[in-house]
């Protein structure tokens, strides 16, 4: 069963065509401005288009009418369609487990049988303790994951979901994304984002818009391998490298050990639980996907900016030092975007001289651990 859509909005100079499949997750990414949320409004039922038609299988969302074809519109609550916004915009007088049953309610579910959906779905993103209470005594965090619960409480076909990180602090944010990775498994979603390691963590596929078009998609992995539009470059300038956790590091299957510090509540759990931060590793990432199965998986990203090179490995470094071949320079600002592979070091012309760099040129890529961002995936 697949979501198609086409929908044109003159006023906001939207014209786009979008297809995701049953278990299918899209993130859509774009500038400001782009037209992202307009896409939701459209899904979710919120905003006509002045022409399109989008359908869920063999149902029809909207149809804007055409000879021979009437025009058609389910309202909001009718399309099986999930919400969740960068603001969990919840009942404030209704408790927790209410907000969370609402929707089984509305869908003509008696109480007893609405009441266990919710906290089954609380269950599902750890706030059963927080039933009880009112939005008003909910952190962020906390009210966005009891919006989550609400969004997912009616099982819609489609789950969409605007910046969903976007209001959250440094400390919640990763702890959301955890979860979001869990409950988006197999389920049809659409999520705006401005964030590459989100695309990365949570969507099977890019859609880039731009100026109210799609102008790029793919799966996200060969979107940041050979970026076309001037976006999805910008996206792809970070270096990333995909493995299992290990303390306050992830090792990689070709990477080795990549030393770095974890990010936000994650990082607090890990100190929790006593695990301490690794050597810096070494070997050659030039692929860099590897996923070993031991431990969670994790996620190392940095910089192009932070790595420096070298003709020979620095000595006693604490350093992650990788071993590459050099396969494209060019120009980036004031500097020069050393390519190899799937790693990019930016550093001065300077300096690209005097190590005379060339394609094919062996070398050594270092980064600091301090420079390396790890993420739970
Ligand atoms: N309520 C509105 N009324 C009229 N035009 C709007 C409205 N909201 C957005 N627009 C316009 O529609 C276009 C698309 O905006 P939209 O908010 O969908 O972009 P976006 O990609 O979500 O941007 P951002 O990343 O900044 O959230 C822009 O030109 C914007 O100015």
């Amino acid at each position: 069963m697949t979501l198609e859509l086409s929908a044109v909005i003159a006023e906001r100079h939207l014209d786009v065509a979008l297809t995701v499949g049953g278990s299918e997750t899209v993130a859509v990414m774009g500038p400001n401005g782009a037209g992202k949320s307009t896409l939701v409004q459209v899904l979710a039922g919120l905003l006509r288009p002045d022409a399109g038609h989008a359908t869920l299988g063999d149902r029809t969302l909207f149809r804007t009418g055409s000879p021979g074809s009437p025009r058609e519109w389910l309202p909001p609550h009718a399309r099986g369609v999930g919400v969740l916004a960068q603001d969990a915009l919840l009942f404030p007088h209704l408790s927790v487990l209410d907000n969370v049953a609402f929707g089984p309610r509305s869908q003509g579910r008696g109480r007893a049988g609405a009441d266990a959906a919710a906290r089954r779905w609380l269950g599902e993103v750890d706030a059963v303790e927080l039933a009880g209470r009112k939005p008003g005594q909910l952190s962020g965090g906390q009210a966005q994951r009891v919006a989550l619960a609400r969004a997912l409480a009616t099982d819609p076909e489609l789950l969409l979901l605007d910046e969903p990180m976007a209001a959250l602090d440094i400390n919640s944010a990763p702890f959301l994304r955890s979860l979001l990775k869990r409950v988006l498994a197999g389920r049809r979603a659409v999520i705006v984002t401005h964030h590459v390691l989100d695309a990365l963590m949570l969507a099977d596929r890019i859609v880039v818009m731009d100026r109210g078009r799609v102008v790029e998609e793919g799966p996200t992995a060969a979107i940041l391998a050979h970026p076309r539009s001037p976006f999805a470059a910008s996206l792809a300038g970070l270096n990333v490298l995909a493995g299992s956790l290990a303390g306050a590091g992830v090792r990689t299957s070709d990477a080795g050990l990549v030393a770095g510090r974890l990010t936000g509540a994650f990082a607090g759990a890990a100190a929790a639980a006593g695990t301490g931060s690794p050597a810096a590793g070494t070997g050659s990432p030039a692929a860099g996907t590897g996923s070993p199965a031991a431990g969670p998986e994790g996620l190392a990203a940095f910089p192009p900016s932070a790595v420096s090179v070298f003709l020979a490995p620095p000595q006693g470094s604490p350093r992650n030092c990788f071993p590459v071949t050099v396969t494209e320079l060019e120009p980036h600002g004031d500097h020069i975007r050393i390519r190899a592979g799937r790693l990019a070091a930016d550093i001065s012309p300077a300096a690209t001289a005097e190590l005379r760099l060339q394609p094919g040129s062996r070398v050594f890529f270092v980064v600091k651990a301090a420079e390396v961002a790890i993420y739970p995936a």
